[in-house]
Parts: C-alpha cells; structure tokens; sequence
C-alpha cells in the first residue's frame, strides 16, 4: 500500500469520509439512545464488523490502485455500502423519535445501490486486468513468479528464465535460445549517469519485447545482458530475429534527459539450440563466452 496514493485520491477520501459522517449524524437526528441493557452485543458485533470492514476495503483500494474509472466506481460503491452499515449499526442503539422510521428507509437502499456500482466496477477490472495481461504474456511463459523480478526493467531474472528452459528440457520440447549484449553500455552509465543507464536498460528491454512473440520469454540476464528463450524454434528463425533485433535497436534514438544529444546504442548477440542432454546453465555458460570473444557489431 502506498500512501502516496491516499493524497492523490485525496476527492475519493473526502467523499467516503463525508459519507461516513452524514451516516452518523443522521441516526443521532433521528432517535435517541435506548437503555445498554436493550442492547443486542451479536447484532452490534457482526454489523460493527461489517462497517468497519468496508472502511477497510475502501481504504485498501485508494491506497492500491491508480486513480481512474474502476477505483472511483469501487470507491463510491464500497462508501454507499459503508452508509448502510453504519446506519444499520446505529440502529442497535437509538430508537426513533418520530412514529415513521424513515432511517430504516435509508439503510438497504444505498448498500443495494452500492452492490451495484461494485458489480460494474469488477466487471470493468476484469477487463483491465486482461488487458494487462496480455502486456505481460511475453513477460512470462507460463506461471507467475513475482519475487523474481527485476526492479529496473521490470523483465523477470535470469533465475526465472533458467526455470522455464529447465521446464522445456523436462517436456523435451525444443527451442532456440538468444543471448544480448548492449556494446559498451560502460559508457553510457559514465557519460549520462547510472539513472539514465538504468531508462536505457528499460527501453531496451522494451524494445526486445516488441521484437518476439506471445510465446518467448525475455529475461534480463545480468548487467547489460539479455537472454531470449523461443520455444519450437529452430535456430535460422532465432538468427532472423537476431537481425530483427539488432536493427531495431541501433535505430533508435534515445534522448538522455537534461542533454540535448541523441544516443544510439547497439547490441550483440549469439543464438544457439536448447540442449536436451546437458543442464541451461552448461549452454547458457558457452553462448556467453561465445558472446564475450564476439567481435562487436557496433562501430
Ligand atoms: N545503469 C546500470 N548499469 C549497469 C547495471 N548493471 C550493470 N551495469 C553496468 O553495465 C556495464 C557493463 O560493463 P561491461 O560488461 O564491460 O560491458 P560494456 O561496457 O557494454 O562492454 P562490452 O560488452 O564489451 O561492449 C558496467 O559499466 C556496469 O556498471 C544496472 O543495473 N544499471
């Protein structure tokens, strides 16, 4: 949860607190306290329970999400259902002071009206959340792993990637492979900064994923290296990719904030087969010595 959010969503807050109050000014208008011993304590604890919870949920999802159509449709049905339960709790300790109850009125309605925003808001989010994941289908081959991601391009490990070619050697399934090298990226971190070497990092990155398919895995390898895996690939398709790839990069201009300059950058790579009969980290070992004694592509 970020607290940075609460401020950003600070309208939401404001409308779920004043919600929170007019619940409550309005069951003391209306009644007046009826003797502790009238008291029901398993009504009050499960209804207490249910508005306390409420202001919970919503609090987690204004310090969760971004703000957008699905938060403020959550946020206003979720305070709509916490109107109701708090009324509904009220009403255990104040009786009405005027023969028409017109609070009782009030306290399905708007949870009933609230259910239905929120019925919306999840259907929105379904739909959210698939977009997202077809973002992150090349991001990841098969299973989530979220403690294995990198922090600064955001692809998974090197760790991962080793998982999921394991996987492939286990099912027998063949695949070609692909290992990146930025050509001296030493020297953007020392003309630009590591902050700036750190967005070139994740543009590249980006850039790889725009390059493979729905079915690859791109994996940030270490440092400056990336390590492709294309399942069901033999290795003159990995090497087309290759051209691919290194095209695209070397047309890319990056421009490194605060300078008015534009940087190219290049990369070299190696492909190579998956091999069935020895462990990834013995293929992995040979096609990064081949990429270090590897003359570079860049001028
Ligand atoms: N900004 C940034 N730089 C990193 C990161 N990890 C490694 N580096 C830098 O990447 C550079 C890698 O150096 P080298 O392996 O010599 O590679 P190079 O300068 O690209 O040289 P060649 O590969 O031979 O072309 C070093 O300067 C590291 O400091 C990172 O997470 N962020």
């Amino acid at each position: 949860m970020k607290f940075d959010l609460l401020m950003q969503h600070s309208r939401l807050v404001i409308f779920h607190v004043s919600l929170l109050l007019m619940a409550i000014l309005l069951s003391s208008i209306s009644g007046e306290f009826v003797p502790l011993e009238t008291i029901e304590w398993s009504d009050v604890i499960g209804e207490g329970s249910i508005a306390l919870l409420t202001i919970f949920w919503t609090l987690a999802v204004i310090m969760s999400r971004p703000s957008g159509k699905v938060t403020n449709l959550l946020v206003i049905g979720l305070s709509l259902v916490t109107f109701s339960a708090i009324l509904d709790l009220f009403d255990e300790f104040m009786a009405p002071i005027s023969a028409v109850n017109w609070i009782s009125l009030f306290e399905s309605i708007p949870a009933a009206i609230g259910m239905l925003v929120m019925s919306y808001a999840l259907y929105l989010w379904h739909l959210e959340q698939l977009a997202l994941n077809q973002q992150l289908q090349r991001r990841e081959l098969d299973y989530r792993w979220h403690q294995e991601i990198d922090a600064i391009t955001l692809l998974y490990r090197g760790s991962y990637w080793k998982e999921r070619a394991s996987s492939l050697i286990s099912n027998k399934v063949p695949a070609s492979i692909i290992v990146i090298d930025v050509v001296n990226f030493s020297y953007v971190n020392a003309q630009y900064g590591i902050v700036e070497g750190n967005r070139i990092l994740r543009e590249i990155a980006h850039l790889l994923l725009m390059n493979i398919r729905n079915t690859d895995l791109v994996c940030r390898y270490a440092g400056d290296r990336f390590v492709i895996l294309l399942p069901q690939t033999n290795l003159q398709d990995a090497f087309e990719l290759i051209n691919q790839i290194e095209r695209s990069i070397e047309n890319v201009a990056f421009k490194p904030s605060n300078k008015n300059v534009s940087l190219f950058t290049k990369v070299k790579s190696v492909a190579g087969r998956l091999v069935l009969t020895e462990t990834t980290e013995h293929t992995l070992s040979k096609l990064n010595q081949e990429l270090d004694t590897l003359g570079e592509h860049a001028a």
